[in-house]
């Protein structure tokens, strides 16, 4: 049984955790699917890449608004595959052949690693292996529901849809967060016709109602939306599916993507053998220091954090990286801390929608002695510019501190527009003087941001 200083399970964000720090360190890496995890794969890289392709169709398909016609001929959809992963499948290849054969100090297993006791690894490629520490960054998987799993029809997940053969001609998409949302603008801005269906009263459920409603009642133009009904029923086969809904409605497809939430991969590993705590989700549980239960065992990423998004797996993969070097289960360790105090997301749907801090309903459920101000996009001059008259930045303040608690927009460039308002709360810039005591470059969109914070009473 071969001995390291360190394992790490999952190639995705606990790839990243080896540094110069760490060089002769004898480590282990185990990996079970493609060598660099779900981001660079089958995650946020791809998909944006089409999420770009799909920008640039539906420009020329609204450009008359501005007097310029044009109109898209073909959507070569098998180039727009082959864009994506030409540039992605040699990254991946390329950091698997560097752990596997250039890099001495690293030893890299294929396969599903379990543990078999305290600091013990099976690594589903032949070997057992021992390590002083690991570290478990093992991601998490999409969920499929019962009625989809059993029908026996044929379904994709983001795991294989960027990579069809051909452009469905009608998706049906089961499920109604980000991965729907974003898929869903893919497909229907290169021609494909698309029907969503959700659970919930509105897409995007999660998000603050205004931005949520806003969204939904945008989509509802463009796609074919089924709300408040849950699926009972899948039939079809390779070239056609039906969804039936438990109001009785029949959605009728070629093709079936299934977008219903990602589950942490913590309950297949094991963990129990060695001591680490896995909730009843699957996640590994974690202190702030992303300790797990069991000593010199951390994790980090979707396996273990109440967040499943990249920068918060790179965050959390920076704070494990600190800490595997600060003796960490010895008392009175001087160990770096995990900050989730404002994340942000944002979904590359149509339009873009990113988001920090708390919702209204969120905010005053807490009690908070909020002022909330929703300026459009149609107010200001980039806006006018653009035309547009869906966009709105929402900005949420605690009438108490003066700092604001939450923001939310939905609109071009979305997740740029927000970042200001990010840095507003990460430093603790209150509302007023974030919109007074600097410059705003005039007639940038940002100005919707600075209206917004004027806005506030
Ligand atoms: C379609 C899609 C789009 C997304 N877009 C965005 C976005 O725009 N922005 C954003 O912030 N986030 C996005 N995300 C979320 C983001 O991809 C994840 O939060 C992030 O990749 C998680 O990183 P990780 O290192 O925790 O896990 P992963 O990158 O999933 O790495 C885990 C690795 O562990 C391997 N593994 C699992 N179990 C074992 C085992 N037992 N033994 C060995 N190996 C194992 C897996 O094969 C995988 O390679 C998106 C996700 C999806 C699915
Ligand atoms: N841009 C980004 O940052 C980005 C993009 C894609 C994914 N992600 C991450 O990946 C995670 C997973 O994405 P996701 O879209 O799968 O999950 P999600 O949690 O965003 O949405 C899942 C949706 O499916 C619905 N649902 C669940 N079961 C259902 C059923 N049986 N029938 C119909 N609807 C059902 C839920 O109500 C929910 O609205 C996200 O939470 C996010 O953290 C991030």
């Amino acid at each position: 049984m071969t001995h390291f200083d360190l394992a790490i399970i999952g190639s995705g964000s606990g790839n990243t955790i080896l540094d110069e720090r760490y060089a002769g360190m004898k480590v282990a890496i185990c990996e079970g699917g493609t060598f660099g995890g779900t981001c660079l794969n089958v995650g946020c890289i791809p998909t944006k890449m089409f999420v770009y392709a799909a920008e640039v169709a539906r420009t020329i398909r609204e450009s008359s608004r501005y007097g310029v016609d044009a109109r898209i001929e073909k959507v070569r959809w098998s180039d727009i595959v082959e864009r994506v992963f030409d540039r992605i499948d040699p990254i991946s290849a390329g950091g698997e052949r560097y752990r596997r054969d250039e890099n001495p100090d690293t030893t890299l297993f294929s396969g599903y690693a379990t543990f078999t006791g305290p600091k013990r690894i099976r690594t589903g490629s032949g070997e057992e292996i021992t390590a002083d520490q690991i570290v478990i960054a093992a991601g998490s998987r999409p969920v499929i529901p019962d009625e989809i799993a059993r029908s026996g029809v044929p379904f994709h997940t983001n795991d294989d849809i960027m990579r069809l053969p051909t452009q469905p001609e009608h998706l049906v998409v089961v499920g109604s967060g980000f991965i729907a949302s974003e898929f869903a603008h893919v497909f229907s801005a290169l021609g494909t016709a698309v029907s969503v269906i959700g659970r919930g009263p509105r897409l995007l459920r999660d998000l603050d109602t205004d931005i949520s409603q806003q969204f939904t009642d945008l989509a509802r133009a463009k796609w074919d939306v089924h709300l408040g009904s849950p699926v009972v029923q899948v039939r079809g086969d390779d070239s056609r599916v039906e969804v039936i809904l438990a109001d009785g409605t029949v959605v009728q497809g070629d093709t079936l993507l299934v977008a219903t939430g990602r589950t942490p991969n913590g309950d297949r590993l094991n963990a129990e053998a060695a001591g680490i705590e896995v909730d009843e989700r699957g996640r590994v549980v974690v202190d702030e220091f992303q300790r797990t239960t069991a000593e010199g065992v951390f994790a980090l990423g979707d396996v273990s954090s109440p967040h499943q998004l990249k920068h918060v797996a790179n965050h959390e993969a920076r704070v494990v990286q600190a800490n595997l070097l600060r003796d960490a289960w010895s008392p009175g360790a001087d160990l770096v801390r995990t900050n989730h105090r404002f994340v942000p997301a944002a979904v590359f749907t149509d339009p873009q929608i990113a988001c920090v801090g708390l919702t209204e309903t969120q905010a005053r459920d807490a009690g908070l002695n909020i002022s909330v101000k929703v300026q459009r996009y149609a107010d200001v001059a980039y806006g006018w510019a653009m035309e547009d008259d869906e966009g709105l930045c929402k900005v949420i303040a605690d009438r108490d501190t003066g700092l604001l608690v939450g923001a939310h927009v939905i609109g071009a460039q979305a997740s740029t527009v927000l970042q200001p308002l990010v840095q507003a709360m990460s430093f603790g810039l209150p509302a007023r003087e974030m919109a007074l005591g600097q410059y705003w470059i005039h007639p940038a969109l940002t100005e919707v941001v600075e209206n917004a914070l004027l806005g506030l009473d």
